[in-house]
């Protein structure tokens, strides 16, 4: 196949005939693919001359002795090495993405913040220019924390490619179709599912059905694992096979394109004269994925009492101390609601985590009103929050028949440290002044008399 200037022009693996055509079913599995027939060497990983000319590199995504159980790399097979490039590195601004630490005077962290979603700009922006950072946590450079950024974007990239040597990048779409067009794959993503990117792995986003907004959590630390399910066994909550990995697709395009890279919090451009997503083959564990929400299978309370929400933890991202995650992405989403004699939505409660949450769609129990899809809200390390006056009067006093909870889909980046508000969350994003009025009307029921009131 040769240059092609459109969108979306990739050779892919013949489909295999199974439903998921196109993808690779599992979680962290070593897989193998590849977009022509006997372009990935056999039994080794470097022969003196590759079939077609191609050029073996190998992508490691963790330190050459990690143990084996966490070692991950990927064998790739290219038309020309990802070294070669034909301009030095130049910095360029993204002023609106933003790097731990980023702790500016002007603004204040500490408080319960809510926001409209974010409005679409008259300007095309691209899945990149349209990233707009809202919070950022721990230091980029020491490689521990994560920042949260929500994206509008009407436009493709086109010969502008893309990779982040900060972090993995975790993207939740709200909004719009998108196709993500990477070294190893294509991955196709719609609001319910999510993605996540590699870090250093190079990309480019095509807006196939826009405008697109969505949710993206930029991982500084250990990558994400599937948590352990303890005594709930070995199925439910995420299933390793609902998690999609594509098959090899390549670009033989010679056309001047850009590659940016995200490094150390910023940003650098340089250029090269073909397309950089010319993976022919591939074969290791260090590769993107898709997860269909769907298909998460939330286990709870079905007697009385509502557990804590790490029930609903879909991927963990270690912190080193056991437990204690940099990152939890927690899932809120349809259910039956069984428990008997229990105050059901979310309790009231302070958290040493702080919890950043968005609204995918429909409505949130604990605040039916004013967390609308798009949506987000902050609730910082050890800052009281829980059920609106509204969202507690009714649960309070409902009829506790078995209920389904229907049409809710909301989430969670849930971190250990504290997260910092940036310049455009605080001043320029359309926060909700009102938020804490919510809880204004709260009663005073006690009159010091027993009973329940
Ligand atoms: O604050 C929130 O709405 C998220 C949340 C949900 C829940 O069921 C329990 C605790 C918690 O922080
Ligand atoms: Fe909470």
């Amino acid at each position: 196949m040769n240059t092609h200037a459109q969108p979306s022009r990739m050779t892919t693996a013949p489909t295999t005939g199974g439903r998921h055509a196109g993808y690779m079913s599992g979680f962290g599995n070593d897989f193998e693919t590849e977009a022509l027939p006997d372009a990935l060497p056999q039994g080794m990983n470097s022969p003196q001359k590759c079939n077609y000319g191609l050029y073996g590199e190998q992508l490691s995504g963790t330190a050459f002795t990690a143990p084996s159980h966490q070692n991950e790399r990927t064998w790739c097979y290219r038309i020309r090495p990802s070294v070669k490039h034909s301009k030095r590195y130049e910095k360029i601004e993204l002023p609106y993405w933003k790097s731990a630490p980023n702790i500016d005077p002007d603004v204040i962290s500490l408080g319960q913040y809510r926001w409209d979603p974010i409005p679409h700009a008259a300007e095309d922006l691209t899945f990149i220019t349209g990233m707009r950072t809202m919070t950022t946590a721990g230091n980029v450079n020491t490689q521990v924390g994560m920042a949260t950024h929500v994206y509008v974007a009407t436009s493709s990239m086109i010969d502008d490619y893309f990779y982040c040597a900060d972090s993995e990048l975790l993207i939740v779409p709200q909004q719009g179709l998108l196709r993500i067009c990477t070294e190893l794959g294509i991955i196709d993503l719609e609001p319910k599912e999510i993605a996540i990117i590699p870090r250093g792995l190079l990309f480019r986003v095509e807006v196939i059905e826009g405008p697109v907004r969505g949710f993206v959590c930029e991982n500084y630390g250990q990558k994400f694992e599937l948590p352990g399910r303890g005594p709930i066994g070995a199925n439910c909550m995420a299933n390793p096979r609902d998690f999609k990995t594509p098959v090899a697709a390549f670009e033989d395009r010679e056309l001047p394109s850009t590659v940016t890279v995200k490094w150390c919090g910023q940003f650098h451009r340089t250029e090269i004269g073909h397309s950089p997503l010319d993976v022919v083959a591939w074969h290791g564990n260090y590769a993107p994925v898709k997860y269909d929400l769907r298909t998460y299978c939330p286990v709870g309370a079905i007697l009385f009492d509502h557990p804590d929400p790490s029930i609903f933890t879909v991927l963990t991202a270690p912190s080193g101390q056991p437990g204690t995650a940099n990152i939890d992405f927690v899932l809120f989403r349809e259910r039956w609601m069984v428990a008997e004699d229990t105050f059901r939505p979310p309790w009231y409660h302070r958290n040493i985590m702080s919890e950043l949450m968005g609204n995918i769609y429909g409505q949130y129990d604990a605040k039916p009103k004013g967390f609308v899809p798009g949506g987000i809200s902050l609730h910082n390390m050890m800052l009281p929050h829980g059920p609106d006056k509204n969202a507690f009067e009714g649960a309070s006093n409902a009829d506790l028949k078995a209920e389904k909870l229907d049409n809710t889909m909301s989430f969670m980046f849930e971190t250990r440290f504290p997260q910092h508000l940036t310049h455009f969350a605080a001043k320029e994003a359309p926060l909700q002044d009102d938020y804490i009025d919510c809880w204004e009307d709260i009663e005073k029921k006690f009159d010091g008399t027993p009973g329940k009131k």
